[in-house]
């Protein structure tokens, strides 16, 4: 997968050089380039941004460092996704990022900042390539920046041979629609406190009985709205 970022801030991104995502890159599983917008820029002071029309606190980005930006970085043939991260769009969630994952092999993330982007770059994008506007949650960032990545996040360790272990992206909080089950592991008593008998039992079965029980009854207590309608709360 090719992730592309446009952003006023291309420093932020060097903790893609590190950990799971710095190994994918090594490993060329993940082709991450991150771009200065203000590349795009032809005036001295390198201006990115101006005053709303209409009035109001602010400033917004202009449209053509970005229309320029975009036009290197998107593909021709259209198979590009350009993600924009920001709180007027639709909640980002774990079947999203496995849809991005899967679906998707060329992602351009659009870091906005001030008070966000001219919005007619994205209809000039929309006849180029499809437009996703997310939202990492109910509530304002300073700039695209911090969502895209933990998108990039979300959405690079699901591209397979990222995590050695693909059987640890399984048994994970919202992948079967449920809250993950409490972890454990050595001293099987520390401080006083034990770990359940039946994760020392050695009865797969009953573990496993257990962990969705555990499952639906955290789900229940932390987050009852993913819990179908049907299913007593
Ligand atoms: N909530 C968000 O995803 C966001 C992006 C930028 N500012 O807030």
């Amino acid at each position: 997968m090719r992730i592309d970022i446009v952003t006023i801030f291309p420093e932020f991104f060097s903790v893609l050089d590190v950990s799971l995502l710095g190994k994918a890159r090594v490993d060329g599983l993940l082709d991450v380039h991150v771009h200065d917008l203000r590349s795009w820029t032809t005036d001295r002071h390198r201006t990115v941004d101006d005053t709303p029309y209409g009035g109001g606190a602010g400033m917004v980005m202009k449209p053509e460092p970005w229309a320029q930006a975009l036009s290197a970085v998107l593909r021709d043939d259209g198979s590009s996704t350009l993600v924009v991260p920001t709180p007027a769009g639709r909640p980002f969630t774990q079947a999203i990022a496995r849809s991005l994952a899967a679906d998707t092999d060329h992602l351009v993330f659009a870091c906005g900042r001030y008070e966000g982007i001219d919005a007619r770059v994205f209809e000039w994008a929309a006849s180029r390539c499809s437009v996703v506007e997310l939202s990492l949650g109910d509530y304002v960032l300073n700039g695209g920046e911090v969502a895209a990545m933990a998108m990039i996040e979300a959405v690079g360790r699901l591209v397979p041979g990222v995590v050695g272990n693909p059987e640890s992206l399984v048994e994970e909080s919202h992948e079967d629609g449920l809250l993950e089950y409490p972890s454990y592991t050595k001293p099987a008593v520390w401080r006083d406190l034990e770990v359940p008998d039946v994760l020392l039992s050695g009865h797969h079965a009953r573990v496993a009985a257990w962990r969705h029980e555990q499952q639906v009854e955290r789900t229940r207590r932390v987050r009852p709205d993913l819990l179908p309608d049907d299913t007593a709360r």
